[in-house]
């Protein structure tokens, strides 16, 4: 597989900036073409992430006293077998695709003088042992786990390692949608917004701790001016645990709104870093401090992003100023996005940002994106208006974060006022059975109320037999989009339907790339060119010979009751369900190079998971109860189908990592026989390679299985199962973004559904 050489910074041993050591170090890794994965080629991404290939260096474990098993952990996630050693100079190059644990006091004689090129260095701190983490420890490693021991959060592990080894990243997704927005926590201790994080995250796409307004109590009965790293850090890891957001981190500073004082900006680049060293997605670096610790904090961001910020509270700040596009050239300097906030004093002013803000584009189209509002009630025009991560606040927060801040449905509200978000029907189209299945209806209502969006949802049959009943739904003015359950055959519909087939000068509908490949789509997207808020459409424009047909040519169905300059996407979102589910506890890295045993009774029930397979760099697909048509064969691994008790024994005699790791199953109840034998075939063969659980993954509604559910067959013959739940359920996050362009978090989706329906 073709690679490009990246050199990213990676967060290394570290000093001060001032200090004299060592110049940040750059270690290469190796990123995947864009074109050559299924995620990145779509310009989606799973799990909010783009799959990357990520830091190859031997990952090395700190561990504490009596906390080895964390060692395993690890390996388990990243799909690797373990060893122990003694010293950072017994890691060799036998070490090379193992996971090494080193013991805390060992560690520490020789973390400094440890090969950078050679290993990656994590802290593994139990925060529950009631030490803080070991001061060298922490400074000298490239990055710091923060774990309880009970309960123990698995996710959390999973994501901090893929994000911080560089296998997924969240940025350039979240850069590409639309509206992003973050939502500003004004908790003193995240504990007490735990219990409704669910809910105070519905819209956001990041979560804001404002680590300056976080209150740690003293022994005395005061709280320390500032936190502690300590009780920071212990803070991050709670609020991580509890939600799947990627987070920003802000030290927000006294002159700027904030608590954090401005005496020793050293203190700012001791927090930053750490945060860094913590996995922090986001790190908010503000303007004012000192330039070479704002360009050391970029060069050592590691898969982190900088957020910039700068806010003037002083009411003479002038957007037209050539001191605003001062503030924007100096803070685009060392940022992946530049935050500008300022007091404005007349609603005009709110124009001249907008101004600002389209003359930044077009005359620096390669700058960071611009997140930018103005305060206090004559403000707020302006946080309509901005597209890039908007702040926002939650009625349930016990302060707003700064004047005139609004929540994601006043905002929304405000955009529907202004006739920027116009009233949409939006239809799941299901057959009869799924509908049964999924009563999904109360639940789209619960999200679009919660949102304040002004759409209609409604459940929809479609007649099994006939494709193009669908038409009715589509060929609407008010369409907003359809996701279908379960998917159908494109190359049905365009049969089967004259209003879609002559679309786009009889080129038909736009498709995405998963969709074309998977021949299935189960998301109807209505791109719509003169909607500014965009709210439906794709992440990505789909790069199909049939839309680039008709770009740009004005009016294209002929007997469209849609308006003319719509266009109708049709999408996969299915896959990503799939792919989010199998990594939601295994880093993407656990999948590559291994292989995969899927049974489906038809290859159409097959095709998202050989996506989601390919995405994962599976290495080769065992199948069985279908024929794979060519057509899916060219962009799926290398495939074999069991067609005899041989080709089966030859995959069950396979010792290495290549053996099967994964079954994925769509067979339903009355093929239980041939599941449960699957089952019994691959889960006790293979296991040695790591020591990580395989997998198994019922893709077959759960509901109809009653006791002989194979998940629980296979959970009790050694397999990490997962079920047609938790596909749904991420599916269903998917579908959401790309109707109503919205992040609704899986937790809130699972909650809000009850366990019941998925
Ligand atoms: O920078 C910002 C934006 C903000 O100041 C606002 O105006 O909404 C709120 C802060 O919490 C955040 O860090």
């Amino acid at each position: 597989m073709a690679t490009v050489q990246q050199l990213l910074a990676s967060p290394g041993a570290t000093a001060s900036p001032g200090s004299t050591a060592s110049s940040p170090k750059v270690v290469k890794m190796e990123i995947e073409r864009a074109s050559q994965s299924p995620s990145l080629h779509n310009g989606n991404a799973f799990g909010g992430g783009a799959l990357q290939t990520g830091d190859h260096r031997v990952v090395v474990i700190v561990y504490g006293q009596g906390q080895d098993q964390i060692v395993s952990v690890f390996a388990e996630v990243l799909g690797k077998p373990y060893k122990m050693r003694d010293s950072f100079k017994d890691v060799g190059h036998e070490e090379r695709g193992h996971v090494v644990g080193i013991l805390a006091a060992d560690a520490k004689l020789d973390v400094e003088f440890r090969n950078l090129e050679h290993v990656v260095a994590i802290n593994a701190h139990c925060t529950g042992l009631g030490m803080p983490p070991d001061l060298d420890l922490s400074a000298h490693c490239d990055y710091e786990f923060l774990y309880t021991e009970s309960p123990f959060f698995r996710r959390d592990l999973a994501r901090f390692t893929s994000f911080t080894l560089g296998q997924i990243s969240h940025h350039k997704e979240l850069m590409e949608k639309p509206r992003t927005y973050f939502i500003s926590t004004t908790f003193p201790d995240v504990r007490a917004a735990l219990p409704n994080i669910d809910i105070l995250t519905v819209g956001a796409d990041a979560v804001e701790i404002r680590v300056d307004l976080l209150r740690e109590p003293l022994a005395d009965g005061s709280f320390s001016q500032v936190p502690s790293l300590a009780y920071v850090g212990e803070q991050v890891m709670l609020l991580r645990q509890r939600t799947e957001l990627p987070l920003i981190f802000t030290t927000r500073c006294t002159r700027e709104n904030g608590r954090f004082p401005m005496d020793d900006p050293e203190l700012y680049y001791k927090y930053l870093y750490r945060a860094i060293q913590w996995g922090v997605e986001y790190i908010d670096v503000e303007l004012w401090l000192p330039e070479p610790m704002r360009q050391k904090l970029y060069e050592n961001r590691g898969s982190s992003r900088i957020m910039s910020a700068f806010h003037d509270f002083t009411g003479n700040f002038r957007w037209p100023s050539s001191y605003a596009y001062d503030v924007f050239r100096r803070s685009s300097q060392y940022a992946d996005i530049v935050k500008m906030i300022a007091i404005i004093n007349d609603h005009n002013e709110n124009f001249e940002l907008e101004y600002f803000r389209s003359k930044v584009r077009s005359e620096h189209p390669e700058a960071p994106p611009l997140s930018a509002v103005n305060m206090g009630e004559t403000g707020q025009f302006s946080r309509t208006l901005n597209k890039v991560f908007t702040p926002v606040t939650h009625p349930l927060l016990p302060i707003i974060a700064a004047p005139g801040q609004m929540s994601t449905a006043e905002i929304n509200a405000a955009l529907s006022l202004l006739g920027q978000l116009p009233k949409k029907n939006i239809y799941g189209i299901s057959s009869v059975a799924s509908r049964s299945a999924t009563p999904l209806a109360p639940f789209y209502e619960k999200c679009l109320n919660e949102l304040g969006l002004p759409h209609h949802f409604a459940i929809v049959e479609r007649h099994p037999g006939n494709p193009g009943s669908i038409e009715p739904f589509c060929n609407q003015k008010g369409f907003g989009g359809a996701y279908l359950d379960p998917g159908f055959s494109h190359h049905s519909l365009i049969k089967a339907s004259p209003f879609f087939s002559s679309m786009n000068n009889g080129s038909g509908p736009g498709l995405t790339e998963a969709a074309r490949v998977i021949g299935i789509f189960d998301t109807i997207v209505v791109h719509s060119a003169s909607s500014s808020t965009s709210n439906s459409s794709p992440p990505s424009v789909p790069s199909s010979p049939h839309r680039r047909a008709h770009d740009g040519h004005g009016p294209v169905y002929h007997h469209s009751a849609l308006p003319p300059n719509t266009t109708l996407i049709l999408d996969n979102a299915s896959w990503k369900g799939i792919m989010s589910a199998l990594t939601r506890d295994l880093a993407p890295s656990a999948y590559a190079g291994r292989s995969a045993v899927v049974l489906a009774s038809t290859s159409d029930d097959a095709a998202a998971v050989f996506y989601a397979m390919k995405a994962l760099r599976i290495a080769k697909i065992y199948t069985i109860g279908f024929r794979t048509p060519s057509s899916l064969a060219r962009n799926a691994p290398p495939i074999e189908q069991f067609i005899s008790l041989e080709s089966l024994q030859r995959a069950r005699s396979v010792a290495d990592e290549t053996a099967p790791f994964v079954i994925v199953s769509a067979l339903g109840p009355d093929k239980s026989h041939l599941v449960g034998m699957m089952i019994r075939a691959f889960g006790a063969v293979g296991g040695h390679v790591s020591n990580t659980k395989k997998v198994f993954l019922n893709l077959a509604d759960e509901a109809t299985w009653n006791k002989s559910d194979p998940g629980t067959v296979a959970e009790k013959s050694g397999f990490t199962a997962y079920g047609a739940a938790d596909v749904a359920a991420f599916t269903t996050v998917e579908s959401l973004r790309l109707l109503i362009g919205q992040n609704v978090p899986y937790s809130f989706v699972r909650l809000a559904s009850g366990r019941s329906l998925f």
